[in-house]
């Protein structure tokens, strides 16, 4: 396929640039295989947890050791979405040619999912979603403020808002870099839009997105009821620290 080294990028410790791969190494060709499955499976739980209406988000993933990801194409039914619908793209956004689903149209976001793992090396997956209460606070702009626990646990703070950008260009992922550079918070509000996620993989950043939807629900419902109290610092770090390194299963 491309490129004349035959590099088992997903076994590699580094990411290898696109141009560089082999794409048919077996190691590669399996990360990839993966990665395609996860993506479009993925864009099942967006519909489950009511975060997208019609064809309204997307969920791309990183390939690990690679300088690729996958993401879903353009406009089309969550119904018909498959494993080889979805579409290999290095990491400046270019569909790589004669690659499954190359023949469609990446996502609209693709350039902003681009920009995230090129500055953002730890990232292995974004997601954005036009979810109602999460965009709702998007329009307004303003950040939701940490007011439960279960906020501190996931996100350690307040979710950020990020700047209004035109959709199509390295607009939107300058904002989100930009603003969850140092954040702890996996999630940002972009101005008048709506919610990117990001995850250390696709599956991370969808989970980021499921609880954002329900952090920005539940603040909005208790404002309806008064002023929420918000956390005090020192207990939001505790609790963060707490759910990040000891909550759930340990290997
Ligand atoms: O936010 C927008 C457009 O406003 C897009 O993310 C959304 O419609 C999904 O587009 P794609 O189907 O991923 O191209």
């Amino acid at each position: 396929m491309s490129g004349a080294a035959s590099t088992t990028a997903a076994s590699a410790g580094a990411s290898v640039p696109a141009a560089d791969l082999d794409l048919d190494a077996p190691g590669l060709a399996d990360a990839i295989a993966r990665v395609r499955a996860d993506v479009a499976r993925l864009h099942d739980e967006l519909v489950r947890y009511r975060l997208v209406v019609w064809t309204g988000g997307n969920v791309s993933g990183r390939v690990p050791g690679a300088d690729l990801f996958v993401i879903k194409p353009s406009g089309v039914d969550y119904d018909d979405l498959s494993p080889e619908s979805m579409i290999l793209c290095d990491l400046d956004g270019h569909v790589i040619p004669g690659t499954p689903g190359s023949e469609r149209s990446p996502s609209s976001d693709t350039a902003a999912h681009a920009y995230v793992y090129r500055n953002m090396p730890d990232v292995g997956g974004v997601v954005h979603t036009h979810s109602a209460y999460a965009t709702a606070w998007a329009a307004r702009a303003e950040p939701i403020p940490c007011v439960i626990t279960g906020m501190a646990d996931e996100f350690g703070g307040e979710i950020p808002v990020g700047p209004f950008a035109i959709i199509g260009d390295d607009s939107i992922g300058r904002g989100i870099v930009q603003t969850l550079s140092g954040h702890r918070s996996r999630a940002v509000l972009m101005q008048n839009h709506g919610p990117f996620t990001i995850g250390k993989d696709a599956r991370d950043a969808v989970k980021a997105a499921v609880m954002l939807e329900a952090t920005a629900e539940t603040v909005h419902l208790a404002r309806q009821l008064g002023e929420p109290i918000v956390i005090p610092d020192e207990h939001v770090d505790a609790l963060f620290q707490r759910y990040q390194n000891v909550y759930g299963q340990r290997a």
